[in-house]
């Protein structure tokens, strides 16, 4: 289990060390355009979940959506703290 801050300090350290066979850099390397395209793709299977799926399905579809804004994020080169100011 981690924290969203956890796995933001994991997905920068991959974008900086680049292991191999990391899906993360992968989506990294695929550009803005690719990773918007799933963030929207999880936002729709979180809407889907919600409406007609378990609370366990719904959390993991959540999860995903996090994951995803994350890359997004690291892709644009934001940190948390260009979100945070605006919680
Ligand atoms: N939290 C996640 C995470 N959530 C979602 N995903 C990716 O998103 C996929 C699920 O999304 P989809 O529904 O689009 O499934 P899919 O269509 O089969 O996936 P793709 O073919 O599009 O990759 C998973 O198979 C993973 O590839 C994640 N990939 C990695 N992480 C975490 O990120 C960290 C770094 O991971 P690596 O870069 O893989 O080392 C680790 O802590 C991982 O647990």
């Amino acid at each position: 289990m981690k924290t969203f801050d956890e796995l933001f300090a994991e997905l920068s350290d991959r974008q900086r060390s680049r292991p191999e066979g990391s899906g993360t850099v992968a989506a990294l390397d695929a550009g803005v355009h690719a990773q918007g395209k799933k963030v929207l793709e999880e936002a729709g299977e979180v809407w889907i979940a919600a409406e007609h799926e378990s609370d366990e399905r719904l959390a993991e579809e959540i999860s995903q959506l996090l994951y995803r804004l994350q890359v997004l994020m690291l892709g644009r080169g934001l940190g948390l703290d260009d979100v945070y100011r605006h919680l």
